[in-house]
């Protein structure tokens, strides 16, 4: 049996990195997506005692593990349908040992991140038994538009699917994708937040959020509020390709609040402030209250406020500098978007006027 799942990207339109700290942040699904497909083996099947492969075929890679050596490290686990556990410490040491024996060229030594969380997910959901996942996705890895949550989302899909623990069965068909309940959703989420810690560090759960429910979202604290937005705005989205990691930024920023606390405080606060600013900007747009020039022209002046507050937090790069300057030439505003120092820059092309 095979089992796919597919979860998108997704840009942040404002409130980064203050989302971890407890401000609000709009974000919106894109098209762009990741699909795990998953097949279960009996042990034997292929050949041997059985291993777990993981294949990402974007990077040429392939990752095996022997069911023995997952069970020597991580014991007898079972797998779990319900709600997740988080991985504890001695786990994180296990799955560590497990990646030593693995060949992750110098260069994508950053995919290790993933491929922890791509263990803990598996053997937590589906114990230690034979299977191989394929790994595709249209989005640029580490570059700000939620690879590593729309990894988590896929994957967890796939699994709690075979597992029998979701979509069997519950959704409505849509195209040839079954779209999941709200509850099958909600423990999706879960498992990719856990996966999302992993490869984050200290998430905030919108990037694995958005991805799992799609749309447009507020999110605050771990509450998501869907916003209804008629007469969607235009953003061009530039990949610096300047490579960067969202850990090490996260961490950065609560390195920077824990020196300037205060300080730090009220630009977290000036962030929510704009958040909670552009999201009724949205919704009062989709009651038809507030006419799209006007809505533009204050969503550009958000979104510029918002960039210069995180370069208050000191994740700009000049890489980014550079596709601001470059926009205002032709009097466009821009922001970075997701962790910065380097990534994605997202730009907002506005309506042409009819008069
Ligand atoms: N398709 C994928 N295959 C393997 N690992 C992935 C994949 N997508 C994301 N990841 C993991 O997520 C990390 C990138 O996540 P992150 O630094 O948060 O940037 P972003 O989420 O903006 O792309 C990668 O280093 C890798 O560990
Ligand atoms: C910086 C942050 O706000 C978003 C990170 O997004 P990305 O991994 O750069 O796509 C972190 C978070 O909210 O977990
Ligand atoms: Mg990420």
């Amino acid at each position: 049996m095979e089992v796919r799942a597919r979860a998108p990207g997704k840009i942040i339109l404002v409130g980064e990195h203050a989302v971890v700290h407890g401000s609000a942040a709009v974000a919106a699904a894109i098209d762009l997506y990741t699909t795990s497909s998953l097949s279960l083996l009996h042990e034997g099947e292929d050949g041997g005692a059985g291993a777990v492969e993981l294949d990402l075929r974007d990077s040429a890679l392939v990752f095996s593990w022997p069911c023995s050596s997952l069970r020597r490290a991580l014991g007898e686990v079972s797998g779990k349908a319900g709600a997740p556990t988080p991985c504890s410490p001695d786990e994180l040491a296990a799955i560590a040992k497990l990646m030593e024996g693995q060949e992750i060229p110098e260069a994508k030594i950053w995919l290790s991140a993933g491929l922890s969380a791509f263990l803990y997910l598996y053997t937590s959901i589906l114990g230690c038994r034979p299977g191989k996942v394929v790994v595709t996705s249209d989005l640029p890895i580490g570059a700000g538009l939620g690879s590593s949550a729309a990894f988590c989302v896929s994957m967890s899909g796939a699994l709690l699917t075979a597992a029998g623990t979701v979509g069997v069965g519950g959704g409505s068909g849509v195209e040839e994708w079954e779209l999941f309940g709200k509850d099958d959703l909600e423990l999706v989420n879960q498992w990719a937040f856990q996966g999302e810690k992993i490869i984050h560090g200290k998430p905030s759960g919108i990037d694995n959020s958005v991805s799992t429910f799609g749309s447009m979202i507020k999110f605050k604290k771990g509450e998501l509020t869907n916003l209804k937005s008629r007469n969607p705005v235009k953003m061009l989205i530039t990949d610096t390709r300047v490579g960067r990691n969202t850990k090490a930024l996260v961490a950065g920023v609560s390195e920077r609040a824990s020196r300037h606390p205060d300080a730090m405080a009220s630009v977290f606060h000036a962030v929510n402030s704009i958040s909670e600013e552009l999201s009724s900007i949205v919704e009062l747009a989709a009651e038809d209250e507030i006419a799209i020039t006007s809505k533009e022209d204050k969503l550009a002046e958000l979104m510029e406020m918002n960039q210069g507050l995180l370069q208050c937090m000191g994740v700009s790069h000049s890489s980014i500098e550079t596709v601001l300057q470059t926009t205002l030439k032709y009097s466009l505003v821009s922001k970075l978007t997701g962790a910065g120092g380097g990534g994605c820059v997202l730009t907002l092309i506005p309506t042409p006027s009819l008069t």
